[in-house]
């Protein structure tokens, strides 16, 4: 890059340092339209001068004249062949602003201009602006010897200054006269040739930094940096291919036939494909490159040798000229030889005039003069030579540094090279892999393929059977509603025949059913009589804080512990024993005592009429075991929820209504504990109706569904007792007191109804009141109570020895449950003990009456002779006869037997007082 501008400043010195010495050259005005811009026109202004002697100098050129033209040598040369070509078209500078149309002659273009007087149609107007200057930095008055780029007009200035050839010798010769002479042509065209040949140089610096700057510097490292950026790109883009190969390596069943896995090889293919484009796009630019870089090269290589051939023409120049120089000396030396001709002519001339003397002086002066010149310009020519010879040098280190780019262009192509080879290895290693993978793929997807195939060919005959059945079956489809209507006819038909075998049978079951359920209610029943329809047990209360201590609350009652109906007293000293059905000591529960009961619960759901009754003297366990407490109720609530559970279980098939209602019976007083006037006397009449049934005018009645309303129905008849006695625990034990439960019952299916009754009643105490001698009200209800328990005993006596009468009527009591003590009823009597010895003598009678009851029972021979009326008192006046515990016979044993088989039952007993 430095290059140019030291040559031109080397150039432009140089003629400075010329014209500066000289002091003589002026600048010659553009003239008139002949001259084209930028044509600078300058002139020597020799003495006598003028300007129409300028076509005659340049004609036949004399010393003084010379012109001076930015010109090529070309111009020269045509300039100096006026035998070439009639007019000097080639004297038109070669620069492409001058006008080529308007070709100058001889006569506008080598107007000499005296010194100091311009002429105007030699005057070259200035450039407008310096745009319009071919080289603006070349201004006015100063030579501008470069040609720079500017293309030349004729385009053929190279070629043609060279193949035309450079002016000759002998026109050279033709044009001047004076050779030697400092103005002579022929120096002029020497000085003209060395400013061609800086010129050349000039360009050819600025050629090689034109080519330099096109190769080295910028757009091919520009385009290394691209490639390397572009290298780096696809480096990346191969390692992601990789990852994503690896991933898909390591991804378990990668090699599966799966859907996402082929997507996946078809994108990795696609992006192969990519990367083969790119490569092969990379090659086509790398080779475009390459191309590029062998044209630079080439033209680099030419210019080279163009170089070349310009010095070696230059070194030519030289020497012919130095050759010129020396004949032209030999020629002056000859000349000068011949000095008769000279002499002749000098002294012709001396003689002739002392003008030509004077001319021939001034010529002499001036041939020196022009001498200095060439010495000078030999001098110049040496600098120059040096200055050829640096940039030689320079064009060498220039060669060393295209050579060291190529060098690294070469490297880096290696490496781009490499890089491709490494890159190509790459992706022909992802396409095998990927191929390998694809291939297995393809092989799997093959096998699917075969084994669908095989399928389809198994299926087919299948499916040609499938196809058979669906026609068979489209032809049954079409057929299908006249076979359904048939099919639906014959099912009707089917339907109603079995619907009426089914009613039929239903019918039959029904009717088994029934006799199935009266069959359970006649074992139920029978199972009840055989147990006895009057069933006597006992039940022993504990001995508790009341009974006290000391001799009289001692334990006067033992059990046999292989009987649990025998029970042992201990009266006076002596042990007396009673058998009854059951015996329960002071450990049975309420729950024990229960279970002997729940079996007339049912009986009563069946329809029967059922009567449950405590007997024994004051405070020996009748209200706990019919009423129990809350925390541990006793039978009364038990049968209760017993009866709602069972007609829950039955709520399918029958339809229960179960109502209460709660009575007292004091002194032969029959009062509603449930109603509204708890002290109003009820009687007992019989139904209008001719039934035969009892009722109880104004008795209340209500209807419960639960237990909780069976609670609430306890609670309101104790709360009115409460009302009307002020000391209910005496009253309660003076009185006796009824819960009357009516479970009606109705068969869903037959209409059946049935209709049982259920008597809880918690008889007064038993004690021998009147024995004690006891008056007054105390009196009247011991009398009271003797009677009713008399006409209790009467009654039981007279139903078990079916008598046609039975006494109901001889109390209220047992007026009251006249009904639930006849025909089918069952009847459970729980005697009390107490079993302290001071009760002994009270529960010796309770005892005696309940084996009296449940000894007349059995032997229906001995029935009769028992059946005789009771005294009021009988049943407590009366002492057993066996004083020893015996055995005693089950309520079952055969009738007739019962007298003979335990020698101290109350039968045999109660005989001879029959
Ligand atoms: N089996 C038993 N277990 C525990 N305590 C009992 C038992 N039987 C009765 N008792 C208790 O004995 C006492 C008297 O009982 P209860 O009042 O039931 O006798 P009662 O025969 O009904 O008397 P009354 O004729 O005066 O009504 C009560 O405190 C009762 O709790």
């Amino acid at each position: 890059m430095f290059v140019v501008p030291a040559l031109m400043r080397l150039s432009w010195s140089s003629w400075a340092l010329w014209r500066g010495r000289r002091g003589e050259w002026e600048r010659v005005p553009s003239t008139g339209q002949e001259e084209a811009p930028g044509c600078h026109g300058w002139h020597w202004p020799g003495p006598g001068t003028s300007n129409g002697a300028v076509l005659a100098k340049l004609q036949a050129p004399s010393p003084g004249s010379i012109l001076v033209s930015e010109t090529t040598d070309r111009d020269l040369q045509a300039a100096g062949a006026p035998e070439e070509t009639a007019e000097p078209r080639a004297m038109v500078p070669s620069r492409r602003t001058w006008n080529l149309g308007a070709t100058p002659s001889l006569l506008g273009l080598w107007r000499v201009g005296r010194a100091g007087e311009p002429q105007p149609a030699m005057a070259r107007p200035a450039p407008a602006s310096p745009a319009a200057r071919p080289f603006p930095h070349t201004g006015p008055g100063r030579l501008r010897t470069g040609r720079g780029k500017d293309t030349p007009a004729g385009g053929d200035e190279d070629s043609g200054v060279h193949s035309a050839g450079r002016p000759a010798l002998a026109q050279c010769r033709a044009l001047s006269v004076d050779w030697a002479g400092p103005g002579s042509p022929h120096r002029l065209y020497l000085t003209v040739q060395v400013e061609n040949l800086k010129e050349k140089l000039i360009s050819q610096a600025q050629e090689v930094s034109r080519l330099r700057s096109e190769l080295g510097g910028t757009d091919l490292e520009k385009h290394r940096d691209l490639l390397m950026v572009e290298n780096e790109r696809l480096r990346q883009e191969m390692r992601r291919c990789e990852a994503e190969l690896q991933e898909l390596r390591g991804k378990p069943g990668a090699a599966c036939t799966g859907c996402e896995h082929s997507q996946e090889s078809a994108q990795l293919r696609d992006k192969l494909s990519q990367l083969q484009l790119e490569v092969a796009e990379n090659k086509g630019m790398l080779s475009e490159l390459n191309l590029e870089v062998q044209q630079k090269t080439d033209r680099l290589a030419e210019v080279e040798l163009r170089l070349k051939d310009c010095l070696a023409e230059k070194a030519q120049e030289e020497e012919r000229l130095s050759r010129r120089l020396r004949d032209s000396h030999e020629t002056i030396a000859s000349l000068r030889a011949q000095s008769p001709p000279i002499k002749y002519v000098i002294k012709t001339v001396e003689v002739e005039s002392s003008k030509t003397k004077q001319a021939l002086s001034e010529s002499q002066a001036r041939n020196q003069h022009l001498q200095e010149q060439v010495a000078m310009q030999r001098q110049v020519l040496k600098e120059m030579e040096q200055q050829l010879q640096s940039s030689h040098q320079l064009t060498a280190q220039l060669r060393a540094q295209i050579a060291m780019y190529e060098a690294e262009l070469e490297r880096a192509h290696g490496q781009m090279l490499e890089e491709m080879q490494s890159l190509e290895e790459d992706k022909n290693r992802a396409i095998e892999e990927a191929f390998a993978r694809a291939q297995v793929e393809m092989k799997a997807v093959h096998e699917n393929l075969a084994g669908v195939r095989t399928n389809l060919l198994t299926l087919q005959p299948a499916l040609r059977t499938l196809t058979n059945d669906y026609n068979g079956l489209k032809r049954q489809v079409r057929g299908f509603p006249l076979l359904l209507q048939e099919a639906l006819k014959s099912v009707k038909a089917e339907i109603g025949q079995a619907i009426e075998e089914v009613s039929s049978n239903n019918q039959e079951l029904l009717r088994k059913y029934r006799r199935e359920l009266q069959l359970r209610k006649k074992c139920h029943n029978e199972l009840v009589r055989l147990k006895g329809n009057i069933r006597v047990i006992a039940r022993v209360r504990p001995v508790t804080k009341e009974d006290g201590e000391g001799p009289e609350a001692t334990n006067a009652v033992t059990f046999d512990p292989d009987d649990d109906s025998i029970i042992h007293l201990l009266h006076k000293g002596k042990p007396v024993s009673f058998e009854l059905d059951k015996v329960f000591s002071p450990r049975a529960s309420q729950q024990d005592v229960f279970q002997e009961v729940q079996a007339l619960i049912t009986s009563c759901i069946d329809g029967f009429n059922v009567c449950i009754f405590a007997y024994g003297q004051t405070g020996a366990g009748k209200t706990y075991t019919m009423e129990g407490t809350p925390e541990n109720p006793g039978i009364n609530q038990r049968a209760l929820q017993l009866l709602f559970s069972e007609v829950q279980e039955k709520a399918s098939d029958w339809a229960y209504t179960i109502t209460v209602s709660a009575a007292e019976i004091y002194n032969e007083a029959l009062r509603d504990l449930l109603g509204q006037e708890p002290q109003e006397k009820l009687e007992i009449r019989l139904c209008p109706d001719g039934s035969g049934q009892l009722y109880v005018p104004g008795l209340t009645e209500f209807q419960v569904q639960s237990v909780d309303d069976i609670n609430k129905v306890f609670e309101f008849g104790h709360t009115n007792r409460t009302t009307e006695f002020t000391n209910l625990n005496e009253h309660s034990s003076r009185s006796h007191a009824l819960l009357i439960v009516m479970v009606r019952g109705v068969d869903c299916s037959t209409g059946l109804r049935t209709t049982g009754k259920l008597n809880l009643v918690d008889l007064a105490g038993s004690e021998r009141v009147g024995k004690s001698g006891a008056e007054g009200s105390r009196l009247r209800e011991a009398q009271h109570i003797n009677k009713s328990l008399s006409a209790l005993g009467d009654v039981i006596a007279a139903l078990r020895s079916r008598q046609g009468h039975v006494p109901f009527r001889n109390s209220k009591l047992t007026y009251l449950l006249q009904d639930s003590l006849s025909g089918d009823s069952k009847t459970l009597m729980v005697v009390q003990v107490s079993p302290v010895e001071k009760n002994t003598s009270e529960t010796l009678y309770s005892l005696k009456f309940a084996e009296r009851v449940r000894s007349v029972e059995l032997g229906p021979g001995s029935r009769r002779a028992e059946l005789g009326s009771w005294s009021s008192q009988e049943h407590l006046e009366w002492e057993p006869a066996c004083q020893t515990p015996q055995p005693a016979a089950r309520a079952h044993s055969a009738p007739g037997s019962g007298s003979t088989s335990r020698p101290g039952s109350i039968r045999r007993k109660l005989q001879p007082s029959a």
